[in-house]
């Protein structure tokens, strides 16, 4: 394929998918990146950096990424014209290089451009977002025991609210849908017909499903011991509360799992070690509080779009802040990894925050290619940094007796302790 903007290295060559969404990978994988908006300009290099330096270490030369950058954002409007955010060329890149990495994009509050994130994955069908968080070792919490927060999110990434299908108090579309609501199937309950905005919270049985399907089978292939159903279901009935349905209904049928304790939860044992996976549910507001005071009992969680933003940054938090915590949006054949913080823009190019969210994701997507000598380099390298109280200000201003590193100094304290 050819592109406008977009040099492709010529050096590399394509990740390649089998039929059954294997990966056939390269020595040489062209990776696209997006830099990303505000703080993107700080952790993108440094992420790449760290990652080169761990896969020179680790393959000595044989393997290298040839990494290609493609534009969205504020970036792409310079590259491609004023209005033009999200170019057509971008999606059809990531597409077809399978695998790439992005910094944050901005999202305006209240009116402008829909977000560009939610673009990315719902354009591409990204609807798993994946989100790891764990505890690395003298990272400061504000917990007693964060050792204890182990958990793997996994977001449904393409439905629920994100679909954008709203509209503004007052407008002739807000009017028509209440006018609709009230006159033609007889609701009666809103408040303020007049001056209320509109939206509309589409959830699936197909959406819902295929995002249990892939917690429930991480579960199983990382010899988890639970996947907890998130939900809001007492309240959205007919959304959050059928995702919970549907969740067990799957777990049930494709998993063998059997209702223990008189259900709902079921059990059903891993194929692969024998041990025993409970699938269960908990309501939203409960898990908010449960994370804190029993970390212990939640493991896999999987649950609807808006719940899995929230829990996202709140478990972040409890293992040392949004600086730390990794992601990844899939499909059964694109990856698109991403920190799960924003652009942060007051320190963006003030070369101070902590790029170990994007570096960790970037682990990630190498163990993702297979390449798990390399990612388990830049775990070593993060453990160390840390370990070492060589850290970026949001740690260090939470630590006893640390060392304030810059953005780009923490990327070489990181690769001084591969
Ligand atoms: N996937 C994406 O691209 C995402 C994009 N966004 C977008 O980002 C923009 C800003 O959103 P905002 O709500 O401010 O959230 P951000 O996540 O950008 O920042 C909130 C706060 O989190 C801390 N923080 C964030 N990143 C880091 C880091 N790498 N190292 C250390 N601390 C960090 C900072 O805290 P402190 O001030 O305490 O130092 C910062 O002020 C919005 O336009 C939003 O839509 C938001 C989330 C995800
Ligand atoms: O798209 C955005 O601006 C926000 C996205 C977000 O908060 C997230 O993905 O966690
Ligand atoms: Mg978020």
């Amino acid at each position: 394929m050819s592109y406008e903007k977009i040099q492709v290295p010529t050096r590399g060559d394509k990740i390649q998918v089998d039929t059954d969404h294997v990966l056939r990978v390269p020595e040489r994988p062209i990776i696209p990146f997006i830099e990303g908006d505000g703080i993107g300009i700080d952790i993108t290099p440094v992420m790449r950096t760290v990652v080169d330096a761990a896969v020179a270490k680790a393959y000595g030369g044989s393997r290298q990424i040839q990494w290609m950058e493609v534009y969205a954002g504020e970036k792409a409007t310079r590259v491609y014209g004023e209005g033009v955010w999200l170019p057509e060329e971008t999606l059809r890149a990531v597409e077809e290089f399978v695998v790439s990495i992005k910094g944050p994009l901005t999202t305006p509050v209240g009116g402008g451009i829909r977000s560009l994130n939610v673009s990315l994955r719902q354009e591409l069908d990204l609807y798993v977002c994946l989100r790891p968080v764990r505890y690395f070792k003298g990272t400061p919490s504000p917990l007693k025991a964060p050792e204890h927060t182990d958990m793997v999110i996994f977001r449904e990434n393409s439905e629920d609210i994100y679909a954008g299908i709203e509209w503004p108090a007052g407008s002739s579309e807000a009017q028509r849908v209440i006018a609709f609501l009230q006159n033609e199937l007889g609701v009666t309950k809103i408040r303020f017909p007049a001056t209320s905005g509109i939206g509309i919270k589409p959830v699936s049985r197909e959406g819902s499903e295929r995002l249990v399907r892939k917690a429930i089978q991480y579960a199983i292939d990382q010899d988890r011991s639970s996947v907890t159903l998130v939900h809001k279901g007492n309240i959205m009935k007919f959304t959050e509360g059928a995702f919970k349905q549907w969740g067990y209904e799957l777990a049930q049928r494709e998993f063998g799992a059997v209702e223990i304790d008189g259900g709902p939860w079921c059990a059903f044992k891993n194929p692969r070690t024998g041990r025993e996976i409970v699938v269960k549910d908990v309501i939203a507001d409960a898990f908010l509080q449960q994370i804190l005071l029993r970390p212990k009992d939640y493991d896999v969680i999987a649950t609807p779009n808006l719940n899995g933003d929230y829990i996202s940054d709140a478990l972040a938090a409890q293992v040392g802040g949004i600086g730390m915590a990794p992601g990844a949006n899939l499909s059964d054949s694109v990856a698109l990894f991403e920190a799960t913080h924003g652009t942060a823009p007051k320190y963006a190019g003030k070369d101070q925050v902590n790029p170990s969210s994007l570096i960790l994701s970037a682990e990630m997507m190498l163990r993702h290619l297979g390449w798990t000598e390399a990612a388990d380099l830049i775990i070593k390298g993060v453990e160390g940094a840390i370990a070492a109280k060589t850290v970026t200000y949001d740690l260090y201003r939470l630590m006893e007796g640390a060392t304030k590193l810059s953005c780009s100094e923490f990327g070489h304290a990181v690769i001084g302790k591969m």
